[in-house]
């Protein structure tokens, strides 16, 4: 019996939830040992394994999490936000990591998570990738640096099946220009301008929304001055990214004190 920690894939047939299978299997570091869909789906009862494509792998998919949990010791998470609120309060019971990638969460949500978390580490990011978490701190410095007269406008990119706008990796570039610059984001935002909007309110964090054919994410923070403009920018053209941050924050949270954490921890930005 290997001592490897022991992973859970919520939203096993997702585009995520597939990534993330083939990059716990490949990555040594982890054993796969559960796999969870929604109720109905054609995966449940069925080998994962045969599932994904390949040789059966005795990893039966499960739509009762509960059964899955037992024996684990982290659940990865890229599902949608009220499956993610109830996987949290049964990760707390069975004191496994929870890692959240499920982005589109609401304060209500997100409250939910808070005693969940006295029981187990949960650690929640709507971008898993080192890059963007890296670019989170370049806005921050950016917005800092330059004074209110410099607009900040927000521009992400995705694939056309994505249900959620902004995007959870804009809203975490949002807050970082938010932090740099001093204010708070949900009293200086604007989005999905339409019509005859008036001018733009001086000061705010801007966002805007492309959907289209296969995507994978691209965000661009934009400081547009007068007579000059600066440009920060993420692309990602490989789901991995994600899911290999995924594992790394599984990993991480294996000695780590019940706790809400972000990526920004796991790798100690
Ligand atoms: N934080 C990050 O780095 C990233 C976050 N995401 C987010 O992850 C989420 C999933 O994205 P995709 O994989 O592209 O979506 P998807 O739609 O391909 O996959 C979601 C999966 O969750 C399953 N699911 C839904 N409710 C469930 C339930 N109650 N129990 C079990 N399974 C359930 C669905 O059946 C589906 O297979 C989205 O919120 C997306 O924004 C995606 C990529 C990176
Ligand atoms: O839905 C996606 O695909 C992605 N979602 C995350 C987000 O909302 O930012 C991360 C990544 O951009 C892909």
């Amino acid at each position: 019996m290997s001592d490897l920690p022991g992973i859970v894939i919520t939203g096993a047939s997702g585009r995520m939830g597939q990534m993330l299978i083939r990059i716990v299997h490949e990555s040594g570091k982890a054993r796969l040992v559960g796999a969870v869909e929604r109720t109905g789906h054609d995966w449940i009862g069925r080998d994962l394994g045969e599932m994904m494509g390949g040789a059966a792998n005795g990893v039966i998919v499960t739509d009762d999490p509960l059964e899955a949990f037992s024996g684990a010791q982290a659940v990865i998470d890229f599902t949608a936000p009220d499956a993610t609120v109830a996987f949290a309060k049964l990760a707390a019971q069975a004191r496994l990591t929870h890692v959240i990638g499920t982005t589109g969460m609401t304060e209500a949500h997100i409250a939910q998570l808070a005693p969940c978390a006295r029981h187990a580490v949960i650690v929640r990011a709507g971008n898993m990738s080192l890059g963007v978490n890296l670019l989170t701190q370049l806005t921050k410095k950016v917005a800092q640096a330059l004074d209110a007269d410099w607009d900040i406008e927000v521009i992400e990119a995705h694939h056309n099946r994505k249900v959620d706008a902004p995007s959870g990796t804009a809203l975490m570039l949002g807050e970082a220009a938010a932090e740099g610059r001093g204010i708070a984001l949900t009293q200086n935002s604007e989005s999905g301008r339409d019509g005859i909007t008036g001018a733009r309110s001086p000061g705010a964090i801007g966002f805007s929304a492309i959907r289209g054919g296969d995507i994978v994410g691209e965000h661009d923070v934009l400081f547009a001055g007068q007579g000059e403009r600066l440009i920060l920018r993420h692309v990602a053209t490989d789901r991995a990214i994600f899911a290999r941050g995924a594992l790394k924050a599984a990993l991480w949270g294996q000695d780590k004190a019940p706790g809400e954490y972000d990526m920004l921890d796991v790798l100690g930005l």
